[in-house]
């Protein structure tokens, strides 16, 4: 059966010797992977004890990696335990993962969190209401990316238009000129 962790359970586990990681709130333990990655053992080494679930989509894992996943889960982490608690380092208010996030009111005063005030923008819920449904809400995935803006009407500056206009009166003065000219002749 699948066990709550807690973060500083994470955390302890960072060695070669133990290595797990968080991925979408979900621990794996990644111990008996870290030769077999085809990746190498860098990667997991570097997300040994963290949230590793940005470095994981940045690489753009196959479905088959995905189906791995599966094979290495030892637990879920405890509400409140998510967001804040193990991304505080590495994700920032800005990041597309963390939109709409109600956890992080709950541990927006965790020591350490360099940036706390901003996590509170983000808030939505109290600790008392963070639930496992709110936790996940952490990972909305990142909208549709957003098209280019197509310029629609070009504009010309006013003082070019000024400029056309008024060359086009004198050339019209001139031809009225000469044409009167040539009148009177
Ligand atoms: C337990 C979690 C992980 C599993 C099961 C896993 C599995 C895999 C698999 C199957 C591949 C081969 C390519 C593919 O099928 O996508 C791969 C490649 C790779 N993985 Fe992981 N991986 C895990 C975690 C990570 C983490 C945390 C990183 C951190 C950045 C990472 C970085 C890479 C890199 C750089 C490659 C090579 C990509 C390439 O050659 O194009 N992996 N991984």
């Amino acid at each position: 059966m699948s066990k709550i962790l807690t973060a500083d359970e994470v955390k302890r586990h960072n060695t070669r010797k133990s290595v797990w990681m968080v991925i979408r709130n979900e621990v794996y333990d990644v111990t008996a992977f870290i030769d077999e990655h085809p990746g190498g053992e860098d990667p997991i080494l570097e997300a040994a004890g963290q949230d590793a679930t940005i470095a994981f989509e940045d690489v753009g894992h196959s479905e088959d990696a995905k189906a791995m996943l599966k094979k290495y889960k030892i637990g879920t982490l405890a509400p409140g335990e998510g967001c804040c608690k193990m991304r505080a380092q590495i994700w920032r208010s800005s990041s597309p993962y963390h939109r709409d996030c109600t956890e992080c009111n709950a541990s927006s005063d965790m020591p350490g969190t360099s940036d706390s005030k901003s996590w509170r923008s983000f808030d939505g819920g109290t600790p008392s209401s963070v639930s496992r449904k709110s936790s996940l809400k952490c990972f909305k995935e990142p909208g549709p990316p957003r098209h280019e803006r197509r310029i629609q009407r070009i504009v010309v500056p006013k003082e070019r238009f000024n400029f056309i206009y008024l060359y086009i009166f004198f050339v019209l003065a001139i031809k009225f000129h000469l044409s009167m000219e040539s009148f009177k002749k």
